[in-house]
């Protein structure tokens, strides 16, 4: 299906001839600039409140996965930050590169991270998730970079569940997981109004983006490339994630035949 995708005919750069508000006012990813950021006394601190029994399952979704919450009721929550109100978590999914030099949306200072993470939340003014995105304050979403560094053993099980999605549209049980486990010890934030990153692009999106970052080894990332453009948009191919000891004998193995 000729649908939108990150390849090289259905990129970014086309997204406007089907979605005309790509050209909007206020769309997103957009470069942060520190320096530029005006402090506002007014923004109270980040509230997020999440009851690991909300999980539900892992999507692939043919452009990420996600990870999808159930959102019946206010247990999985955000407040405070620069929002009013109560948003309830939906899901949360990744953008990442093919390489660890790229693949962040948003960018710091021109700094792109090789992976974001999402926690896409909804206002509960608003009576579900499709009416909440076509409104100019229905959506927040969280968003936080992971750097190439130390094992996050936080993420395992996320990338271990990679393996039994790996074309678009499988989905697997994923229950009782604790997002705010992904989270980084300090919550500061910057914040901006944006749109979804990915077509419809609805400029409905309160940003909400911390400064800190989370860690994930190479290792572990390995597991989420190749990224999107490098498959046809029907299937994303996760390499699946290798236990230690076939990694221990693939490296004996390459060892040999150098020898
Ligand atoms: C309303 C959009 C939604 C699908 N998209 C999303 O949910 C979404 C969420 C977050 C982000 S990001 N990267 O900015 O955090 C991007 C996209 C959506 C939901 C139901 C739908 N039925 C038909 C079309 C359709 C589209
Ligand atoms: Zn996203």
């Amino acid at each position: 299906s000729h649908g939108w995708g990150y390849g090289a005919a259905n990129g970014p750069h086309k997204w406007a001839e089907d979605f005309p508000v790509a050209n909007g006012a206020r769309q997103s990813p957009i470069d942060i600039v520190p320096k530029e950021a005006q402090y506002d006394s007014s923004l109270r601190a980040l509230k997020l409140r999440y009851d690991p029994s909300n999980a539900k399952s892992i999507l692939n979704n043919g452009h990420s996965f996600q990870v999808d919450f159930v959102d019946d009721s206010d247990t999985s929550t955000l407040t405070g930050g620069p929002i009013s109100g109560t948003y309830r978590l939906r899901q949360f999914h990744f953008h990442w590169g093919a390489s660890d030099d790229r693949g962040s949306e948003h960018t710091v200072d021109g700094v792109k991270f090789p992976c974001e993470l999402h926690l896409v939340h909804w206002n509960t003014k608003y009576p579900s998730f499709g009416e909440a995105a076509s409104q100019p304050d229905g959506l927040a979403v969280v968003g936080v970079f992971l750097k190439i560094g130390a094992a996050n053993p936080r993420l395992q099980r996320v990338l271990n569940a990679l393996d039994t999605i790996k074309t678009k549209g499988r989905q697997t049980d994923f229950a009782a997981f604790d997002a705010k486990s992904l989270l980084p010890v300090s919550v500061d934030y910057w914040t901006y109004d944006g749109s979804l990153t990915t077509p419809p692009l609805l400029e409905s999106v309160t940003w909400i983006v911390l400064k800190e970052p989370i860690s994930v080894s190479p290792v572990q990332f390995r597991a989420f490339v190749p990224e999107p453009s490098h498959t046809n948009d029907e299937e994303i191919i996760f390499t699946p994630y290798l236990p230690w000891a076939a990694v221990a004998q693939w490296v004996e193995r390459v060892k040999l035949l150098n020898k």
